[in-house]
């Protein structure tokens, strides 16, 4: 490996070795290094041998850390993504009992048929002591119908060991779903070094519906035929997941996994291509004999899904399962609204209000542009960055009257009329908020996602930039090509700062990488001219944005501290929705009183006096006096809250604003 690899390598190793991670982070390095490996082979630094025994062992030591259950050590992830693709609408924090037990698995009919099967033709397929399985909460004995293990094992009579006749051998590989790249790598790690094939245990979600296909993560697995093809995570695999004889069965513990490994005979290694037969990505080694014709790519199955996800809308009522796949994803702890709605980029079959709804054209993604998109990232967009947030009106916005004039000239005026706003009356690509903490800026986007009429796209500079390499990019492509077919479109990037800082010599490839890529985008090298995507940024640090960032976003705003008729609107308005009462000159005194306070401080100001009538509360009281009984918020509440609330923003900061705003902004 390169030397700039190795001291990542190392000190990666450190982080794992000094004992002071958290399971996370130790996964997170365990993650990085099995990339590392991955890129590696691929640039050849590393041999196939090589590669393999380094894959099969970091891989092992990422999945202990994955399945333990021990809360410092491991992150009991098997359980946690079973439970929740299971049941679609677990909170995060609920933990999983799972009432599927090693003697319940060892109890089911299938198991004792075909151990009996097997030790007929000599020998157990898998030791019982090696066995122990944690899936799928809600299946126990009364369920054993849902149970279903994924294939015959070597040497078996090919013949699909779930119950009832007809029923295809459902598949779904436990792991993380669309989020985890290590089953993507230890498939891989097998296919290179002729390893058997993987374990999996086939299960049907308690509550799908009959015939549906399993719901863990993206089920990528052909559901017919006897011999199978899988594919894990969508993206993250090569095109060696070609499996003629999958065995099964998950085991919890890592060494015994490993132990599992290591008894691959030479039928199962046959079935692997070598490293030099191996396919392009995404593809199926089609009509070998063998190996199932039903292989589908992760892109044909993400078309699969989609049309199935559509078709059970109705019944599901939700894209709960989308948010469900995701859940570990980028970005998936962002809090929605209660009014959040989520706007997927592909037309729903409703909307497109054909009866055509099964035809096969309807398989096809709806527009050209997103066809070389990883359908992972597409969901990842779709999922948690498309975002419409509780309504605000622009009349919620107290002061800033240029701000918003201009962005209303700019946003929403040639939305309504684009005839008139053409050439070089054509809106800007590119506005900067900057300004003191707490003026506003974050509430004009917000304003703008609800007045504007455009597709709306909430990013945080963090959801894109990803820790995995070539990730953050893909992610930035695929931002703006999805705007591309949502024109048109705003996308509003909060503490654009942290995406866009100065480009420095001592930073990361990727983040570089992330930039160049924004940058590009921004420039319209990607989009045309008639594109009609605006990014909104909006930072408090102006100036640590990078030069080339600063010329493409032309319109630089500057959001400054509200002044004292801004400050008496804000204070007016969060008056009337509370009992109160401050005359005029009361509140003349307040504003005055209030001289530097930002937006934030004012209604922190408020909060703070709103608290005074409970304060004046004897205790004794507190528990019974009814509401009515409150008495109202008034100046009195007022002078004590401007004892404890100052203001954020010191002086010195304003001034590097002001002389920010005189040297960049776009002000008057
Ligand atoms: N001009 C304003 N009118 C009404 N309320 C405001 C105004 N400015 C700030 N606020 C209040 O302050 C809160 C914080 O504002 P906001 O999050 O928009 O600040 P910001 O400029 O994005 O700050 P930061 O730079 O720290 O992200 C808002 O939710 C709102 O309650
Ligand atoms: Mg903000």
């Amino acid at each position: 490996m390169s030397s700039a690899h190795l001291d990542e390598w190392q000190r990666r190793s450190f982080d794992i070795s000094s004992g002071s991670c958290t399971p996370e982070q130790t996964a997170d390095a365990y993650r990085a290094h099995v990339l590392s490996i991955q890129y590696a082979w691929a640039s050849a630094e590393l041999s196939p041998a090589g590669a393999a025994s380094l894959l099969r062992t970091y891989s092992e030591r990422y999945a202990a850390v994955l399945d333990s259950d021990d809360p410092r050590t491991g992150l009991n992830n098997y359980a946690e993504s079973a439970l929740h693709l299971a049941r679609n609408q677990k909170n995060h924090s609920d933990k999983w009992e799972s009432s599927l037990t090693f003697e319940n698995v060892f109890n089911l009919p299938c198991v004792q048929r075909m151990m009996q099967d097997r030790s007929k033709e000599g020998g157990l397929l898998v030791d019982p002591a090696d066995v122990n399985i944690t899936v799928g909460g809600e299946v126990s004995r009364g369920n054993e119908k849902d149970i279903a293990i994924s294939g015959p094992p070597p040497g078996l009579k090919r013949e699909p060991l779930a119950h009832g006749p007809a029923a295809p051998p459902p598949r779904a590989e436990l792991g993380r779903g669309v989020s985890n790249p290590l089953s993507g790598a230890v498939e891989w790690a097998r296919a290179l070094e002729g390893a058997p094939p993987h374990i999996s245990l086939a299960q049907n979600a308690p509550k799908a519906p009959t015939g549906s296909t399993p719901m863990f993560g993206h089920n990528i697995f052909s559901s017919t035929g006897n011999a199978s093809v899988s594919q894990s995570s969508v993206g993250c695999t090569s095109g060696s997941n070609v499996h003629n004889q999958p065995v099964f069965l998950s085991s919890t513990n890592p060494s015994k996994r490993k132990n599992f490994y290591g008894s691959g005979t030479e039928s199962n290694r046959s079935s692997f291509p070598s490293q030099g037969e191996q396919e392009p990505r995404g593809r199926g080694r089609r009509g070998e004999e063998g190996v199932s014709t039903n292989f589908r790519s992760a892109r044909e199955q993400f078309i699969v899904d989609q049309q199935k996800k559509h078709s059970h809308q109705g019944q599901r009522g939700s894209t709960a399962n989308v948010a469900a796949i995701t859940k570990k994803c980028l970005g998936a702890n962002r809090s929605r609204g209660a009014s959040s709605k989520f706007v997927p980029p592909m037309p729903r079959q409703e909307e497109e209000g054909n009866s055509k709804e099964n035809a096969p054209q309807d398989m096809q993604p709806v527009d050209e542009r997103l066809k070389n998109l990883e359908p992972k990232i597409i969901e990842l967009i779709m999922s948690e960055i498309m975002d419409h947030g509780p309504p605000v009106a622009w009349d919620d916005i107290a002061g800033l009257e240029f701000a918003k004039a201009t962005i209303k000239e700019i946003v929403v005026w040639p939305m309504l009329r684009p005839d008139i706003f053409t050439g070089l009356r054509g809106p800007p690509k590119g506005i900067l908020l900057f300004g003191p903490p707490g003026t506003g800026k974050t509430l004009i986007g917000k304003c703008i996602a609800c007045q504007s009429g455009a597709t709306f796209f909430s990013i945080s500079a963090s959801s894109l930039t990803s820790k995995w390499v070539g990730e953050g990019e893909k992610m930035v492509r695929a931002l703006f090509a999805i705007a591309r077919c949502h024109q048109p479109a705003v996308i509003f990037i909060d503490e654009i700062d942290s995406l866009l800082s100065q480009r420095t010599d001592g930073e990361h490839d990727s983040s570089r990488r992330i930039k160049t890529e924004f940058l590009v985008q921004l420039d319209g090298a990607a989009t045309s001219a008639e594109d009609r995507i605006l990014v909104v940024g909006a930072t408090n640090r102006p100036q640590e944005i990078d030069e080339a960032a600063r010329r493409r976003l032309a319109k630089r705003l500057y959001i400054p501290l509200p002044e004292s008729e801004a400050r008496r609107q804000i204070v007016t308005n969060l008056m009337s929705r509370e009992k109160s009462q401050v005359g005029a000159d009361e509140m003349e005194k307040v504003v005055q009183g209030t001289e530097g306070f930002s937006g934030a401080d004012m209604t922190q100001l408020c909060r703070e006096a709103a608290l005074g009538p409970i304060r004046s509360i004897c205790l004794n009281d507190i528990a019974t006096i009814s509401a009515e009984q409150v008495r109202p918020i008034l100046f009195s509440d007022f002078q004590e809250a401007l004892k404890t609330v100052r203001p954020s923003v010191s002086s010195k900061d304003l001034e590097l604003y002001e002389e920010w705003n005189k040297t960049f902004g776009c002000g008057r």
